[in-house]
C-alpha cells in the first residue's frame, strides 16, 4: 500500500514542529507538505530542518491552497482562523482532515460539523490516549456520584497558551454534563472573584492556571461532605498529543466522510 501522504498545517508552531517529527517517523506515512502564517519568517524552510528531524523536502509554504493535491490528510493544530481557512479548502478539495485546534466559536464548531457532510474528519480537543480515557473514567464517576457532589475542573498550561478554559476541560465538563442531563452552558462557572455567595450544586466550577512552560494538566474534583474523588492527567510532553494525531490520520484514511473524534480513532466509544 502507498504511504499515506500527510500535510502539517502550523508547522513552526510548538504542535506543528512535534508533529512533523511524529509523522516522519510513523510507519507508512510522509510529510508531503507543510504551511506557516503567511508573514513567518520560517516561509520556504524545510518542514523537516524546522522540526530538526532532517530535511525532508516539504518547503514550509504561505498557503494550503498551493499545496491542494500534494497531500491525503491534513492535520491542523493552528488557530480558529486558520483552521477554518483550511476547512473550507479540504471540503472543495475532498481531503480528509485531523483537527486538533482549541478555541473554536460554537459557529467554527457547527462549520466542522458541516464540512463532514463532504469530508471525513476526526476533530479532538486533546489526541493523548489518557485524556480520553479519563472523558471515560468521568463520565463514570458522574453517573455514580451523580448530583451528591461538586464538580470543579482544574487546568494548567504554558504562559503561550491564548485560550482559557481549555479546550479539553471543556470537554470533561460536557461530557460531565451530559451524564448528569446538565446543559453545560447553563450550570458553568468561569473563575470566582469577590463575593460569590456560597456555591450552587449544579454548577460546574473551571478554574485556569497559566505559568511557565506547563505542557498541559487537569484534574476534576468531585466533591462531597467527607471525601474526594480526583480524576486527573498531566502530559510531560507534547508527543503524547502528536502520537494521537498521527494514529487519527492512521484511521481517518480509512473513512470516507463523517466527523469523529478519539473516542472513535481509540475504539472507546462503545465501552
Ligand atoms: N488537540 C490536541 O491534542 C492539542 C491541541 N492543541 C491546540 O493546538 C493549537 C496550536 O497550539 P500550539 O502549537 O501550542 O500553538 P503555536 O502558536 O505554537 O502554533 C500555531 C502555529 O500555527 C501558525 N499559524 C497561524 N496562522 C496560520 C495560518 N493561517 N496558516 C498556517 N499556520 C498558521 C502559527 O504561526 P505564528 O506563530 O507565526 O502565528 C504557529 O506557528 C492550539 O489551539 C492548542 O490549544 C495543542 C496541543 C494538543
Ligand atoms: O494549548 C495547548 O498546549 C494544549 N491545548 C489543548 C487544550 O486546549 O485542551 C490540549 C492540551 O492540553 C495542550
Amino acid at each position: 500500500m502507498a504511504d499515506i501522504r500527510v500535510a502539517v498545517a502550523g508547522a513552526g508552531g510548538r504542535m506543528g514542529r512535534t508533529l512533523v517529527g511524529a509523522v516522519h517517523r510513523a510507519e507508512g506515512m510522509v510529510v508531503s507538505a507543510a504551511t506557516e502564517q503567511a508573514d513567518s519568517g520560517l516561509i520556504g524552510l524545510d518542514a523537516g530542518e524546522v522540526a530538526g528531524v532532517g530535511k525532508l523536502g516539504a518547503a514550509l509554504r504561505p498557503d494550503l491552497d498551493e499545496v491542494l493535491g500534494e497531500f491525503d490528510v491534513l492535520i491542523d493544530f493552528t488557530t480558529p482562523d486558520a483552521t477554518m481557512h483550511n476547512l473550507a479548502l479540504c471540503r472543495d478539495a475532498r481531503c480528509r482532515m485531523v483537527i486538533g485546534t482549541t478555541g473554536l466559536s460554537p459557529g467554527q464548531r457547527e462549520a466542522v460539523s458541516e464540512a463532514a457532510i463532504d469530508i471525513a474528519l476526526v476533530y479532538a480537543p486533546n489526541m493523548s490516549v489518557g485524556v480520553n480515557l479519563c472523558f471515560k473514567l468521568l463520565a463514570m464517576a458522574a453517573e455514580v456520584m451523580g448530583d451528591d457532589v461538586d464538580i470543579e475542573i482544574i487546568e494548567a498550561h504554558h504562559r503561550h497558551k491564548v485560550d482559557a478554559p481549555s479546550g479539553t476541560a471543556l470537554r470533561m465538563g460536557e461530557v460531565i454534563a451530559d451524564t448528569l442531563g446538565r446543559k453545560l452552558d447553563d450550570v458553568a462557572v468561569f473563575g470566582r472573584h469577590g463575593h460569590t455567595g456560597p456555591r450552587e450544586r449544579q454548577t460546574i466550577g473551571f478554574e485556569t492556571i497559566r505559568a511557565g512552560d506547563t505542557v498541559g494538566e487537569h484534574s476534576v474534583w468531585f466533591a462531597a461532605d467527607g471525601e474526594r474523588v480526583e480524576i486527573s492527567h498531566r502530559a510531560s510532553n507534547r508527543m503524547t498529543f502528536a502520537r494521537g494525531a498521527v494514529r487519527a490520520a492512521q484511521w481517518i484514511a480509512g473513512q470516507e466522510r463523517g466527523q469523529f473524534d478519539m473516542q472513535d480513532v481509540l475504539g472507546l466509544r462503545e465501552l
